[in-house]
């Protein structure tokens, strides 16, 4: 058994009562694993910290066998996050020309491009939230990462794209964490790992559908 992420005994506090405590996860290479909990369980808080925005206090955490690093950033993991900035005056393949030439994406970007109904003639400015969210999952799915890191991938779409992304996700080539409220990833997830006030509650292993 291969594990790709490894978070041992790993506690990150932002002052009394914030932040995750005593953290122990293990994913295995290939799977999809939900982070499911209530808003401020720690759910963003452990994919910064396994993508290596934030550190520890005290634990550790292993990625692809390593500890988080900028050079797996460039390749080998991928998180979908807000940072991403959007250049607002381009049009939309002018958007992903500049981005494709930061780092590589492969040929499904314009496959997904097209299944979103993402006109790549707009602005970047003319496109709506959920557009704008469906283009970033587009890069995340077509980044080849080993490792992708999905915060709450489907805020702002509806139930069609919402369940369109979800099985995206069940097929992507590669290992998935994602946090999401949504009830619909329950069914794109392998492991589903409860998050509650910066605790894990438990982990539940679901059959592969
Ligand atoms: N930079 C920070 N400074 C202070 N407190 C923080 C910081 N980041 C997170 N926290 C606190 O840590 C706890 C966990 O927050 P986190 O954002 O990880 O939760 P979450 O499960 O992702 O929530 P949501 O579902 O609302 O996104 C919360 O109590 C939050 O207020």
């Amino acid at each position: 058994m291969l594990i790709d992420v490894e978070l041992n005994k790993v506690t990150k506090s932002f002052g009394k009562d914030r932040g995750i405590y005593d953290i122990n996860i293990e994913v295995e290479r290939n799977t999809k694993t939900l982070l499911l909990g209530p808003n401020g369980a720690g759910k963003t808080t452990i994919l910064y910290l396994i993508y290596g925005i934030l550190r520890p206090d005290s634990g550790y955490i292993k990625i692809l066998g390593r500890e988080p690093n900028i050079e797996m950033r460039k390749n080998d993991v991928y998180m979908l996050e807000e940072l991403l900035i959007f250049i607002e005056r381009a049009t939309v393949r002018e958007f992903i020309d500049f981005v494709k030439s930061l780092r590589y994406f492969n040929d499904q970007l314009f496959d997904l491009i097209d299944t979103f109904n993402i006109n790549t003639n707009l602005k970047v400015y003319q496109l709506s939230s959920g557009l704008r969210r469906l283009l970033k999952i587009s890069l995340a799915l077509s980044s080849g990462a080993k490792v992708l890191l999905l915060d709450e991938p489907t805020s702002n779409l509806d139930i069609d794209n919402s369940k369109k992304v979800f099985s995206l996700i069940q097929q992507y080539d590669g290992t998935v964490i994602f946090a999401s409220h949504d009830p619909e990833a329950i069914n794109a997830a392998e492991s589903i790992v409860h998050i509650r006030n910066g605790k894990l509650e438990y982990t539940e292993k679901r059959n592969k559908n």
